[in-house]
Order: structure tokens, then sequence, then C-alpha cells
């Protein structure tokens, strides 16, 4: 299992300072939360972890690696994976075929097997199908593996996303903003996943708006306000924060 670190992370677009020197760290199995205010910077650190972004400053190690200059993909080949904060899932495959697509980055067979379909082939996409539904059955889904995404209820959706990352065999999952638009029962049925993803030793980041989900499940919060880091700690100890009352939880 890895650590993560961001070492005075900062992010410029232009004249606006998106982040400036952020630290913090993620332990094996660790649910953490990142909360703030809109425009606060927290989806910027999912951008700069993941490759999407370069920071400007500072660093992100992980499993004792510098993860600067790494390509999306190749964040993802190390252990991280991540969902977004708009769902993104192919609306119109299925249930399971969204989960086995996740897979085929780490499948061996070349272009000359998928066209002949050789036996090579065939053990392999048995494979990928049994993970799949392994990952379906995690997150209480695998009743709808034959349902096309788009016919799914939008809690559904959201497990659907998670599962899916899921399958690339992450060591460390980003999930940004799960419980949005989320009903409470929903809610409680992804705060139950998260519970079980921490629970396989998988260390879980999380940008979350929800504060009942944020205080329920995480061991450690860390606040973002206007790109800088006003505060770290247990959830007592930042809802207790002055700081963090004023620029966030207070309203
Ligand atoms: N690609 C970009 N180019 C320019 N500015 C950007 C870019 N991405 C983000 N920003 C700006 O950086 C700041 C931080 O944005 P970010 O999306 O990280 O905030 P956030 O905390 O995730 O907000 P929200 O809770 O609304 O999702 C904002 O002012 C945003 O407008």
């Amino acid at each position: 299992m890895e650590e993560l670190h961001l070492h005075d992370v900062s992010v410029r677009f232009g004249g606006l300072q998106a982040l400036s020197e952020v630290n913090f760290s993620l332990m094996p199995g660790e649910i953490v939360g990142l909360i703030g205010p809109n425009g606060a910077g927290k989806t910027t650190v999912f951008n700069v972890i993941t490759g999407v972004y370069n920071a400007s400053g500072g660093d992100v190690v992980y499993g004792g690696e510098s993860l600067r200059g790494l390509k999306p993909y190749q964040v993802l080949a190390k252990g991280i994976a991540r969902t977004f904060q708009n769902i993104r899932l192919f609306q119109n495959m299925t249930a399971l075929e969204n989960v086995m697509v996740a897979q085929h980055s780490r499948t061996n067979c070349g272009v000359l097997g998928a066209i002949f379909r050789t036996p090579a082939q065939k053990r392999e996409e048995q494979k990928i199908k049994t993970r799949a539904m392994d990952e379906l059955r995690f997150a209480e889904l695998e009743k709808f593996a034959d349902e096309v995404a788009s016919s799914l209820p939008y809690g559904h959706q959201r497990r659907l996303e998670i599962a899916r990352a899921l399958a690339s065999d992450p060591s460390t999952i980003l999930l940004d903003e799960p419980a949005a638009g989320l009903n409470p029962a929903e809610s409680s049925e992804l705060m139950e996943t998260i519970r079980k993803i921490s629970a396989r030793g998988i260390n879980v980041l999380m940008v979350e708006h929800d504060m009942k989900v944020v205080m329920g499940i995480c061991q450690k919060l860390v606040v973002l306000d206007h790109g800088v880091m006003i505060a770290k700690g247990n959830p007592e100890e930042i809802q207790k924060n002055p700081a963090v009352i004023e620029a966030y939880l207070g309203n």
C-alpha cells in the first residue's frame, strides 16, 4: 500500500494562484476529505495529482516516487484512479461493459488477437468480465449488470463510476463530489461503499460538500480557501476551527 504526499504544491493559471504551497498526506487505508468553498482549489488538487495539470511549484510523491511530468494514464498505471464531479459513464453501454472498459488498458492481447478472437483473447475477455462482475457485486450493482447506464438511478450511476475506477486495481482512489445530487438513502449507501473501499486497504481522498458524509466517514480533513490550506485535522477539530467556520462552515 502506498502513501501519497503533497509537498508545497502550487498551481498558477495566468494571474490566478489556484493553489499555494498545499501540504498534506494520505496514508494507507485512510479516508481523507478535501473541503472548502466553491473555487477553493479542490478539483485543482485532483488535477495536479492525476497529471491533468502540472504544479508550478512543489511535488506530489506517491509510493516514494515523484509523479512530476506523468500523464494521466501513467498516474492511473501507478495505482491512482478517480471519479469526476459530473458523471462520466458511457451512457449507452451496460453497467458491466462500463466496468470492463476500465481494464482494457491492462490486457495483453494485441489488435490481431482482438480481430481473430484467439483463445488467448477469449480467456482474457473472460477474466476481465469476472473481475468486472466482482466489482459490480462489491458496489451492490450486480443485479444491474445488463442494464444500460443511462437507465440507472443517479445513486447507482455514482456507484457504477466507483466500481469502474476500482476495476483498474488502484491503491488510491480520488472521489470528486461522490454524494452530489444523491438523496439521503443513496448517500448512506455511498458511505457504506466508501467504508468498504477503505477496508480493502485502498486510500480514499474525497472532495465533498455534504457535511454529513464528510464528517461521517473521513478520519482527516484538509480545508482549502482561495488555494490556501487553512486547516488540517480530524472532523471534531475542523468543526471547532474558527478559520474554517469563518471561511466555510459558518455559511
Ligand atoms: N484550467 C483552468 N484555467 C484557469 N483557471 C482555472 C482552471 N481550473 C480551475 N481554475 C480556477 O482555479 C480556481 C480553483 O478552481 P477549482 O475548480 O479547483 O475549485 P473547487 O474548489 O474545486 O471548486 P468547486 O467546489 O466549485 O468545484 C478557481 O478560481 C477556478 O476558476
